[in-house]
């Protein structure tokens, strides 16, 4: 049978864990991608499983494992991490991101504060970078432009926003994302600096 989140030694696997959380609207998932594009198949972005519907334009598979709730149940028991949000919810299942680490693969989750915290209790040697928009005024005219939410969920990703930036400081990184290129070149530094042999492009 294999080994649970709980019972696994995850700081003898070679790969190294990293947890990448912000404000919505600092620029997450944006970073992820352009150093997905800048980094080699040594670093991978670790799917969430969740119970809420898709959104419009996302890729089961891609964007999340979309699941029924009996199946996020059967899950638990080998989740890195989870979170009831809005009434859905969101968890890390551990398999997947055991097995890269094993080979040696950087995994990059994107979530919350909360997760963020969960993944290092139980990953101590996870690393953990938080992203901060320049201000609260630049965070929500990235949200307006975006065009993806209405005014009642941009005002409670602004309100949870707050709750999100006090906890920065339990953070080992914080990288402002001002202008997008040079965040990017910070991101790719940072885990340069903490990865040993990433397989990232630094041109
Ligand atoms: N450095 C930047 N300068 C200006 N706009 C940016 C910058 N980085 C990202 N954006 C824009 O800000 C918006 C929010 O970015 P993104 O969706 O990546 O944020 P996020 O942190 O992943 O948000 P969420 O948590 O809601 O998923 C997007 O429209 C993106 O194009």
């Amino acid at each position: 049978m294999e080994a649970e989140a709980g019972e696994t030694d995850w700081t003898t696997l070679p790969g190294r864990l990293v947890v990448l959380s912000g404000a919505s609207g600092a620029g997450k998932s944006t970073l992820v991608h352009r150093l997905l594009d800048r980094a080699g198949p040594r670093v991978r972005r670790s799917i969430s499983a969740t119970t809420r519907a898709p959104r419009e334009g996302e890729v089961p598979g891609l964007d999340y494992d979309f699941v029924g709730p009996e199946e996020f149940e059967a899950l638990r028991d080998d989740l890195l991490e989870s979170a009831e949000v809005h009434g859905a919810w969101y968890g890390t299942p551990a398999g997947p991101v055991r097995e890269a680490l094993a080979r040696g693969i950087c995994v990059v989750l994107v979530i919350d504060v909360q997760g963020g915290f969960q993944v290092r209790r139980k990953v101590p040697n996870a690393l953990l970078i938080f992203v901060q928009a320049p201000s609260l005024a630049a965070l929500e005219t990235r949200l307006r432009e975006r065009g993806t939410d209405d005014d009642a969920t941009i005002a409670r990703r602004l309100a949870n926003a707050r709750r999100e930036i006090e906890a920065a400081e339990g953070y080992d990184v914080q990288l402002v994302n001002d202008d997008l290129e040079t965040c990017v070149d910070a991101l790719v530094a940072t885990l340069a600096g903490h990865l040993c042999g990433d397989g990232i492009d630094h041109d």
